[in-house]
């Protein structure tokens, strides 16, 4: 058998390009790999931060574990003056393997306060929270609503006399569920609840709750708190649950950046109702980052494991080739690693649209509000879902070692799957999409310039330009491919859905019963979105020659899967013909073989630590079965030869006659 390092070492000397100057690109250039390259400095060698154990612990010790390290990130992080969000990303992302019980303060609760609390609210609580004095959450689902935003129960009731609003549970179905870090960790949380002042509900606001006290962490008066029990995955998370029972704040709690309540009572309303779900809109964004982030951990692990891993001898004597050779394991995992890129890719363009759109909401134009919701709900939805079955894609390339928690995929695949549910559910998100899809359709002066190409209005009888396998390397063709497919699907949605409505079903019914078609075309509108933005941000790279091969492939790669995958679409009103699928299919092969060399360097360029990988199976060196085999021998029930179930159980029944 081969030595699983030399493997490696082979592939890595095969590799046709500089992997250091792929990391500089993943990482958005030389200065940020430095930055990364510091700040893993600053944690990797600590013991706090190892991780060797984790897959044996508990729920409650992996909580606590995990507690313990965030308190140490937390130190660390003020010891060396490190206040940038995104040095904090950097760290999660990429070099700590780690949901901490603290995200949803920083993901959620500060921003927030950033974005819906006045100068003055901003100036009392940022400082706080900034340096950890009080931990938050952020509290909007209950029992009885998720989706339903404007469904939920719990009350905030104005009283003028005390200048203070007191919230209330008034139904087991409005007890808040779900939230991340309010079972055991936050102190504060940031509560949405229906506003009533003088008996009128004004509908959902964001008020500043104390949960604990800051002395001895008990829970305030009236309020009840926390873990709603084991769900899967997000071990290290206290998801919780909080009934309020009269809990009175001061009047300055709610936040009024968008809309006031004076101390009379006087309410003012905001420019926009849908402000206040503006934080929902950044954590979609950033799960659009978490997907791309995690997929291609899961990539780096099941490559590099299927180049050491070596099955079945081709001729009797021969050594056993490495799985990676086998052209089903190359159809199961080259996507997978097209897909990280291309997501990668449009993580990027996610946060810098969500920047500049942003800003433009901050500076009052609020027509932004609905682009930004059009694009980051799609996204999201995609890249979760995408993301998380590509995950699970590369856990069962790994054979049985895949179903052993030291691949470091089973946690991995538990802990996304839960991204397709949080922060909107990736139907309703999709739903979300789709109306802003056909708005645009119907409507040209609202549609941004990203969008400018479903006014384009399809051409029956179009056909796609592709004479040979050749053509499909060509991005133009390829991202014709799926533009058609895109402004096909959304006016046949719109076309539906008109046609509920001239059957005389009200609008509610007829969008209900246009549903499947809508999700179609969100879906048929993301994978364009993605397709194109990755050719066109290849494009514009400055890079060697053997790079940009290599990323054009993966995105060749990405876009034939993709059509593939979804032939039905394309072949329904004959844009593609059988013998173009041939092509398609021809060429996806062609693609593998081309990528094959550099399969190692195109997952090492992503540079996880192995203590982010934390996994057997896709650590550096490619010393899988030691990894395993020492991991296995630390396993608890390890501990002793024999078992105190031996003595309490088993033996009575082998000291038994035979
Ligand atoms: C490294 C860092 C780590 C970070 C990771 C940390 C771990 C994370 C841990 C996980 C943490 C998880 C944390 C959590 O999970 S936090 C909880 C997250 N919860 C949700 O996401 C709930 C999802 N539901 C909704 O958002 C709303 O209820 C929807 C959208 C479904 C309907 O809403 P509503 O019933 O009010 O509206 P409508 O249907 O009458 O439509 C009316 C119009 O409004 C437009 N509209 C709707 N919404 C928006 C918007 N936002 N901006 C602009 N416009 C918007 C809409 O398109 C429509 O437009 P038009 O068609 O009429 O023109
Ligand atoms: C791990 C985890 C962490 C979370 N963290 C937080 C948090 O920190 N803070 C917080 O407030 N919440 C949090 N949540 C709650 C989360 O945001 C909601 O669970 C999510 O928004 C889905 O809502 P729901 O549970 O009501 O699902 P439901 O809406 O009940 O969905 C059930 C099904 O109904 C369908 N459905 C619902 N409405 C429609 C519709 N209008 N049209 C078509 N189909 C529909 C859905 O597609 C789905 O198939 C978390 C949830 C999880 C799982």
């Amino acid at each position: 058998m081969a030595s699983p390092s030399s493997d490696l070492d082979r592939e890595r000397r095969k590799c046709t390009f500089n992997v250091a100057e792929l990391t500089d690109i993943i990482n958005g250039g030389r200065e940020k790999t430095e930055r990364r390259q510091y700040l893993e400095s600053l944690v990797l060698n600590e013991p706090i931060f190892n991780y060797d154990d984790y897959y044996f612990l508990s729920r409650e010790e992996k909580y606590s574990d995990a507690v313990k390290k965030t308190v140490r990130l937390v130190q660390v992080l003020k010891q060396h003056n490190i206040e940038d969000p995104e040095d904090y990303q950097t760290l999660l992302k990429y070099v700590l393997n780690l949901n901490l019980p603290i995200a949803l303060h920083n993901s959620m609760f500060r921003p927030t306060i950033r974005d819906q609390g006045t100068d003055e609210q901003r100036k009392k609580w940022l400082p706080l929270a900034n340096d950890y004095k009080i931990i938050g959450t952020y509290a909007q689902t209950e029992l009885g609503h998720g989706t339903f935003i404007r469904g939920l129960e719990t009350t905030s009731t104005y009283d003028p006399k005390r200048e203070e609003f007191v919230l209330n549970t008034p139904t087991l179905t409005a007890t808040k569920w779900w939230p991340g870090c309010l079972g055991k960790t936050s102190t504060h949380a940031v509560v949405m609840a229906q506003l009533y002042i003088k008996n009128q509900c004004y509908g959902i606001h964001s008020f500043i709750i104390q949960l604990r006290s800051l002395k001895d962490h008990s829970p305030m008066p009236g309020v009840t708190v926390g873990d709603i029990g084991n769900k899967v995955g997000l071990e290290t998370n206290d998801n919780g649950f909080l009934a309020m029972d009269n809990v009175r704040i001061p009047r300055e709690n709610m936040l009024m950046r968008h809309a006031q309540v004076y101390p009379d009572g006087t309410y003012r309303k905001p420019a926009n109702s849908k402000l206040v779900y503006g934080t929902m809109v950044l954590l979609r964004a950033t799960v659009v980052s978490e997907s791309a982030t995690n997929l291609s951990k899961a990539a780096t692990i099941a490559i590099r494991y299927s180049c050491v891993r070596r099955q079945t001898e081709a001729k009797p004597g021969e050594l056993e080739p490495q799985i990676i050779d086998y052209v089903t394991q190359q159809h199961k995992l080259v996507p997978q690693l097209a897909t990280a890129y291309a997501f990668a890719w449009i993580a990027r363009y996610m946060m810098s649209t969500y920047h500049a759109l942003h800003a433009d909401i901050e500076s009052g134009h609020l027509g932004a509000l609905q682009e930004l919701h059009g694009i980051s709900s799609g996204l999201k939805a995609f890249t979760a879902e995408m993301s998380v079955s590509g995950i699970e894609v590369c856990r069962r390339a790994c054979g049985g070692h895949g179903f052993s928690a030291a691949s470091g995929l089973v946690s991995m695949y538990k802990d996304r799957l839960p991204s397709c549910t949080y922060e909107g559910e990736n139907t309703v998100l999709y739903l979300q999409t789709a109306r802003f899809l056909l708005k645009c359709f119907r409507q040209p002066s609202i549609t941004p310039s990203s969008m400018s190409y479903i006014q384009v209005k399809p051409l029956p009888g179009a056909r796609w330009g592709v004479k040979s396998p050749e053509d499909l390397m060509k991005p133009i063709l390829l991202v014709e491919a799926f533009e058609h497919r895109a402004q096909r699907t959304i006016k046949s949605a719109a076309q539906f859905l008109e046609s509920q409505i001239s059957q005389g079903l009200d609008t509610s019914e007829a969008m209900n019963r246009s549903g499947i078609e809508f999700v179609r075309c969100a879906k048929a509108h993301c994978y364009y979105f993605v397709t194109r933005n990755f050719f066109q941000s290849t494009a514009l790279l400055k890079c060697s020659k053997e790079i940009k091969e290599s990323l054009l492939t993966l995105g060749v790669v990405f876009a034939l899967n993709g059509i593939a995958d979804n032939s039905g679409e394309f072949l329904e009103d004959c844009f593609i013909t059988g013998t173009q699928m041939e092509f398609v299919r021809e060429r996806i092969l062609y693609c593998y073989k081309q990528l094959r060399p550099n399969l190692v360097g195109l997952v090492d360029a992503f540079a996880f630590a192995d203590q982010s990988l934390n996994s057997a199976l896709g650590a550096y060196d490619g010393d899988v079965y030691n990894r395993l085999y020492n991991w296995a021998k630390r396993a608890p029930l390890n501990k002793t030869d024999v078992h105190s179930s031996y003595h309490k159980y088993l033996k009575p029944i082998l000291k038994s006659k035979i």
